[in-house]
C-alpha cells in the first residue's frame, strides 16, 4: 500500500530528512514539499535540496489536490493556516512542531473533531518507550519513604528556538501526574533554599549540532536512577513520523499521540 504524503516545513532540518527518507521508501509517494511562500529555497527540487537526487517535487506553498497525510515539522506561527487547510481539504495531519501557545493547541484540538491528528513532541519510538518507562518508574517510586526528586535534563543544537524542549515538557507532564508533583522550576540561581518535594526541575542545554537528548533523574537518599535517551541523528524522528502517517490513514477524526501509534497505551 502506498501513501501520498505532503511535508510541511520541507526546506527545514527535519523537512529535508523527511524528503530524503520518503524518496527512498517505496510505500511513500511525496505529493508536495510545502514551505513558507517566501522561503529562499522556494522552487528548488525538494530531493536535490535534501541531497537525495531529483524527485520532481518543488519546494512550494502550493497544496496538493489529494493526500493521505500531511507531516508537519515547521514553526508555531504556521499552525493556524496549516490546521485550516487540513480541515478544509480533509487531510489527516501528523503534527510534530513544538513550542506552541495554548491557543494554537486549542485550534489543533478543535480540528481533531473533523480530521484525525497525531500530535507528539517526539516522534521517536525510543523516546516514547522511555516515556512509558518513566511513567512506570514514577508510579513505583511515588510513595518511597525517603522521597524522590525529579529533574529533567535536555540537550539540543544551538539553533533550537524553544525551551525546554517539547519532549522535556511531555516527560514532565507524565511525571507530574504520576507522582503528584505540580510545581516546575526552570534552572536555579542564588540562595533558593532547600528543594521542594513537589517540584520538577528542568534544565535546557544548547550546544553545537546535538539532535536531541533527554535524561530523567530520579534522586533518592542513597540511590539514583537515570533514564537517558539520545538521538545520534534526526532520522529517528522522521521514521517515527512516517510510521504515524501510515497508521493514520483511514482513522476516524480524533487527537492521537505516538503512544496510540506504537500501541503503548
Ligand atoms: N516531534 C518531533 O519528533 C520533533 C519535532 N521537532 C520540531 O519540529 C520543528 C522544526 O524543527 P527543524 O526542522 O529543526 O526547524 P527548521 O527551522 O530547520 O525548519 C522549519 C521549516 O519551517 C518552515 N516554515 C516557516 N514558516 C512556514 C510556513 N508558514 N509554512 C510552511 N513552512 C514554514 C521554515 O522555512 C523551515 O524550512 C521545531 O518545532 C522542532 O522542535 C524537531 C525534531 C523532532
Ligand atoms: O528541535 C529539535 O531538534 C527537537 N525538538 C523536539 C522537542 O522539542 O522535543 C524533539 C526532539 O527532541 C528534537
Amino acid at each position: 500500500m502506498t501513501i501520498r504524503v505532503a511535508i510541511h516545513g520541507a526546506a527545514g532540518r527535519m523537512g529535508q530528512r523527511l524528503v530524503a527518507l520518503g524518496a527512498a521508501d517505496e510505500a511513500v509517494e511525496l505529493v508536495a514539499a510545502l514551505d513558507n511562500a517566501g522561503a529562499p529555497n522556494a522552487g528548488c527540487d525538494a530531493g536535490e535540496l535534501a541531497g537525495a537526487g531529483t524527485i520532481g517535487v518543488p519546494i512550494s506553498a502550493d497544496w496538493p489536490e489529494a493526500c493521505d497525510a500531511v507531516i508537519d515539522f515547521s514553526v508555531p506561527d504556521a499552525t493556524d493556516s496549516l490546521v485550516e487547510e487540513c480541515v478544509r481539504r480533509r487531510f489527516p495531519l501528523v503534527y510534530a512542531t513544538t513550542g506552541i501557545e495554548a491557543e494554537q493547541l486549542q485550534r489543533i484540538e478543535a480540528a481533531a473533531a473533523s480530521i484525525p491528528i497525531v500530535k507528539a513532541a517526539s516522534m521517536s519510538t525510543a523516546v516514547n518507550l522511555t516515556m512509558k518507562l518513566a511513567e512506570i518508574a514514577g508510579r513505583t517510586l511515588k510513595d518511597l519513604p525517603s522521597g524522590v526528586d525529579v529533574e529533567i535534563l535536555e540537550r539540543h543544537h544551538r539553533f533550537k528556538e524553544d525551551s525546554p524542549s517539547g519532549t522535556a515538557l511531555a516527560f514532565g507532564k507524565i511525571l507530574a501526574d504520576a507522582m503528584d508533583k505540580p510545581k516546575a522550576a526552570h534552572g536555579r540561581e542564588g540562595r533558593v533554599g532547600a528543594r521542594p518535594a513537589d517540584e520538577i526541575g528542568y534544565h535546557a542545554i544548547r550546544t553545537g549540532d546535538n539532535p536531541g537528548e533527554h535524561t530523567i533523574v530520579f534522586g533518592m537518599l542513597g540511590e539514583t536512577i537515570e533514564l537517558r535517551v539520545a538521538a545520534t541523528n534526526r532520522d529517528c524522528y522522521a521514521q517515527g513520523a512516517y510510521t504515524a502517517a501510515k497508521w493514520i490513514k483511514g482513522k476516524p477524526p480524533g487527537l492521537y499521540d505516538m503512544q496510540d501509534v506504537l500501541g503503548l497505551k
